[in-house]
């Protein structure tokens, strides 16, 4: 899911901006703000670009970068630019397409840990693969906490730590934590990898039987990726963690779909609010809807997916999905103990989890269709494999045959470059021989290590072979798109494994194009697609 991150000053954006920019500029005239500042247009822009697709979260009160007392004992504060009353060093990150270009820019100015305050909350920047290590594995239990973001709080009915990706570091996080890796983490060739296989293979047959029909094979049909791919999505991952197929045409899954979308588009925004909490007021509307597309899935999760299987488990039995692993965790009061209404938010935050696959997976064709020779290797690397084992559909067993299309998804994830959601340190420690306060929040730039010219060659272009050597996928150990360590991303298998199945099984059926006139430039730095996104000619391929 980072597929985590936050805003909405885009939306309605001019008043946002206008009703900040007077906010600011009354507070900035309040007699106790000695210093001068003046609230210009560049400044407030670059709250906005720093906030789109970041997943930044304040609104805490802080205390400062470095602990004052006895000087001579702690490392040095880290340096950084220059802090204002109230906008703190926002201006620093005007300018920049992904906000994370302006990290990059600190990084070289200030070295790999730069200090920073943004609004109201102090910061530290990491770059560079080692140090991004030392906070996620050499140091991971001094910066296992997530931000303390009011707008999760709202959120996560009124409580983050029901949030698996917002919540601090706890044992009940480390047992959701452990509950999740037998079904995210399917094995290879063992049942529940086959039963993946099988649902998510079956799932793509009869979706990919809504294309085209009734037309001629030659003929072209025109087709909505995104609502294509969420459905195959949503109804496997609904089978797969909860064991329940929905009827696609079936308007609560529909809803469903859509709703945890929005919220998904929602949480990869940027937000003001996260950084000036004054500025939550503004937000009320937007956050109340959130809530009740909330709601609104919570209904029907438990309508369809949980029915009655809580009253009816027999203590004992073998949990054969992820409700039942969390029905039995519940009732079998196993500690640390789990309330039934903490593991409903769970089992949301994962079947929510198809739609950090299905917006990837959007914007991953949306290169393929970009460059007709990739699509053309991913179909006869399909067509070879389907020839040599004698059958219809590429199974997931094949995976390790198909390193082509799996450059091709790495080269997604590298381009498409989402933030690591930031963590925040639980305690007084340090970063790169420099101090770092307890509660400072800590952003790690792997922008970088995915865009880096010195680390990739021409970086911008969309090249999947940069991956392959010998005719194996290598995987350089400074590109990190999951994160790492003990809040690593916990999807990381199933986006892997639901990619290729879904890509590699469409593009041997049918070949996609692009419509002149459509603009389908990728938009990079947050995994999430707004909801009109491309459509393509689709033909139908003589296999
Ligand atoms: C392209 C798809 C995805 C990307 C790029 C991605 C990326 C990430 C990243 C960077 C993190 C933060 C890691 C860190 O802090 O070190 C994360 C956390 C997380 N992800 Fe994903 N993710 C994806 C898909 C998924 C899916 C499909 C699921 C669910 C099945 C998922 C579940 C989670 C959870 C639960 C966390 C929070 C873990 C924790 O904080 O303990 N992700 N993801």
């Amino acid at each position: 899911m980072d597929h985590i991150s936050v805003t909405l000053l885009s939306t309605s954006s001019t008043a946002y901006l206008m009703v900040s920019c007077l906010l600011l500029t009354l507070l900035m005239l309040l007699p106790e703000v000695k210093q001068k500042v003046i609230v210009r247009s560049d400044v407030l822009n670059a709250l906005k670009q720093l906030l789109t697709g970041v997943g930044l979260m304040f609104g805490v009160e802080s205390e400062p970068v470095i602990a004052p007392t006895a000087p001579e004992q702690l490392p040095p504060k880290a340096p950084g630019p220059k802090s204002y009353p109230i906008i703190g060093a926002l201006k620093e990150l005007n300018g920049y397409e992904v906000p994370y270009q302006a990290f990059s820019e600190l990084g070289k100015r200030y070295g790999a840990v730069t200090a920073l305050r943004l609004g109201s909350v102090n910061a530290v920047v990491v770059n560079g693969i080692e140090t991004i290590k030392e906070v996620l594995i050499n140091r991971a239990q001094h910066f296992d906490s997530r931000p303390n973001f009011r707008r999760y709080q709202l959120l996560f009915s009124g409580n983050k730590e029901n949030s698996l990706a917002f919540c601090d570091w706890s044992e009940v996080q480390k047992a959701r934590r452990d509950m999740l890796v037998p079904h995210t983490f399917p094995r290879n060739f063992s049942g529940r990898f086959h039963e993946l296989n099988t649902i998510v293979v079956d799932e793509i047959g009869q979706m990919l039987g809504e294309i085209g029909r009734g037309e001629s094979q030659q003929t072209p049909t025109i087709v909505e990726i995104k609502p294509l791919v969420l459905s195959i999505c949503a109804n496997a991952f609904a089978q797969y963690f909860g064991s329940h197929r929905f009827e696609v045409q079936d308007k609560r899954f529909q809803r469903m779909v859509n709703n945890f979308d929005q919220i998904f588009y929602e949480v990869n925004q940027g937000y003001a609010a996260d950084f000036l909490p004054f500025l939550l007021p503004l937000h009320r509307q937007n956050l109340k809807r959130m809530d009740r597309l909330a709601e609104e899935i919570r209904e029907i999760i438990l309508e369809t997916i949980i029915g009655d299987r809580y009253e009816r488990w027999v203590e004992g039995s073998e949990p054969c999905d992820y409700v039942d692993s969390l029905i039995d965790h519940v009732k079998g009061r196993m500690g640390p103990e789990l309330e039934w209404e903490t593991a409903l938010f769970a089992l949301e935050d994962i079947i929510g989890g198809h739609s950090a696959v299905g917006n990837f997976l959007v914007k991953t064709f949306g290169y393929i269709v970009q460059h007709p020779e990739v699509q053309a290797r991913i179909q006869s690397e399909a067509d070879a494999i389907l020839e040599r084992h004698g059958r219809q559909v590429i199974e997931l067993t094949d995976r390790n045959e198909m390193p082509y299309t799996e450059a091709v998804i790495m080269e997604a994830l590298r381009l498409i470059a989402s933030p690591i959601v930031p963590h925040v340190a639980n305690q007084d420690s340090q970063i790169g021989g420099f101090a770092v306060a307890k509660e400072t929040l800590i952003f790690l730039n792997n922008y970088d290590l995915s865009m880096s010219p010195e680390l990739w060659d021409a970086p911008e272009r969309f090249a999947p072979e940069r991956f392959l050597q010998g005719g194996r996928v290598v995987k350089p150990d400074f590109f990190i798109p999951f994160g790492a360590g003990r809040r690593s991303c916990m999807g990381y298998r199933m986006t892997q494994l639901l990619s290729f199945s879904i890509i590699s099984n469409l593009l041997h059926s049918y070949t996609i194009a692009p419509i002149e006139g459509h603009d389908y430039r990728v938009p990079v730095g947050s995994l999430a697609m707004p909801e009109k996104s491309y459509t393509f000619k689709v033909t139908a391929r003589e296999c």
